[in-house]
């Protein structure tokens, strides 16, 4: 965005601070093991086995190994067995067993804690055992994400059990950030020697991979993160998250938005949506937003901005840069003319263009409509069909896909910016 506002300190303050929050989140730690907590029985072909990973020999590891099934994974509905983007081995949650449970060892505070919003951090979460992956010698996971299995899922929790393996780390990528979770590491026994698994626990829509396993046997229980609606978010008061200062600022600058305007956020994180009716609706997922875009949204009602979530369409008519709905719509790109204007009929959508961007549209009158400061880039969202990335998860499609959304708050004029709630 070349505009003005690039030379306001106060701007490029806000600005900074946002983008400063907003990093892969993600929470990691050891679990000690005890002689309860450190055995994993399975059957297969009607047999009963066990491994104890206090003492799992190679011979132990090979069979569990050999008892498992070539993993798949999901491409759009299907799922697909292909060595060159998965070699591993997976057994389902119905054949094995271990008294081991991420609830009493302190895995699932750790993840309120730190992954969720701070209204959040005594809200029930459903930990729902997925399944045991075996990756031994030359196993692997290329880059993926996970497929969301319904739209109150937010992620997954990795476990890894103590092996001595080499290679097979976790590496996320999310928006320009590489992070790597070495697992071989994290289970290695200290000084003195403790027996101890690890855990990560990740939003669902990171891409991650697992990196090739040189050589011994690396064994993980996943399991899938999904908020229980018992206890739904508190609401207000939320402590201030970290940019309010800044926010504050440049409110009280008379030279940003002088008139009152729109500011918008792009989203950090995607989010999963039912496309099934009855379609997931934006308010549900607001009370469902991950820790840092929960942040952002606490940073406009701190300071009583109406705020709320939008999809984004491009407009083909090039009546506007975009148009902002408040519901997911299967549309085409770019979104035919008709289903826009039903959704701005029936939804209240608004044709809207980026600040600056007047120029650029064709014989209308801007007057009419709004322009959007956008804080953070957004992106697009306006149709079903996903993108590479997106496409391949570690299950074929469940009716949920992954939706990009942004955060559009109003500001009032100058002396009066409030536009929301008052205290
Ligand atoms: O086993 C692991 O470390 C993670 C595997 C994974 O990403 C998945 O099963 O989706
Ligand atoms: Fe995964």
């Amino acid at each position: 965005m070349i505009t003005a506002l690039n030379h306001l300190p106060t701007f490029t303050n806000f600005q900074e601070a946002v983008k400063g929050i907003q990093r892969v989140s993600y929470c990691t730690g050891a679990i000690p093991l005890d002689a309860n907590t450190s055995t994993v029985f399975y059957r297969i072909d009607g047999k009963t086995f066990h491994v104890d990973f206090a003492k799992a020999s190679t011979e132990d590891l090979k069979l569990l190994a050999d008892s498992c099934q070539p993993a798949t994974f999901g491409v759009g509905q299907k799922d697909v067995f292909d060595e060159i983007y998965r070699k591993a081995g997976k057994m389902d949650s119905a054949n094995f067993a271990t008294q081991f449970h991420p609830y009493t060892c302190g895995v699932v505070d750790a993840i309120r804690n730190t992954m969720l919003s701070p209204q959040d951090t005594d809200r029930d979460l459903k930990v729902e055992m997925y399944k045991l992956n075996v990756y031994g010698p030359g196993a692997f996971f290329k880059a993926h994400v996970d497929t969301p299995r319904s739209d109150t899922m937010f992620g997954s929790l990795v476990v890894v059990l103590p092996t001595k393996h080499e290679g097979g780390s976790l590496v996320f990528r999310h928006r320009g950030t590489e992070w790597t979770f070495d697992t071989a590491q994290a289970v290695s026994t200290g000084a003195p020697p403790e027996l101890r698994a690890a855990f990560v626990a990740f939003f669902g829509d990171v891409e991650h991979e697992v990196s090739v396993v040189t050589s011994g046997y690396r064994v993980t229980l996943t399991y899938n993160l999904y908020y229980e609606d018992s206890h739904p978010r508190r609401e207000e008061p939320a402590p201030s998250p970290l940019p309010v200062p800044t926010l504050s600022a440049l409110l009280a600058d008379p030279n940003f938005l002088p008139e009152g305007g729109l500011i918008g956020f792009g989203l950090f994180h995607k989010y999963a949506f039912r496309a099934e009716y009855p379609r997931t609706k934006l308010s549900e997922i607001e009370r469902n937003l991950k820790g840092l875009d929960a942040a952002v949204r606490n940073v406009c009602k701190s300071l009583h901005l109406a705020a709320s979530l939008k999809t984004l369409y491009r407009d083909s008519m090039r009546k506007a840069e975009f148009c902002l709905a408040n519901e997911f719509a299967d549309l085409g790109y770019p979104a035919e003319d008709g289903l826009l204007w039903y959704l701005m009929e029936a939804d209240g959508a608004i044709l809207a263009y980026g600040y600056g961007e007047e120029k650029r549209l064709k014989g209308d009158n801007p007057a009419d409509i709004p322009s959007v400061v956008w804080i953070t880039e957004a992106s697009a969202v306006n149709k079903f069909e996903l993108t590479y990335i997106d496409a391949f998860g570690n299950k074929a499609g469940l009716g949920c896909a992954y939706m990009q959304l942004c955060l559009i708050a109003k500001v009032g004029p100058v002396g009066k910016r409030a536009t929301g709630e008052q205290p």
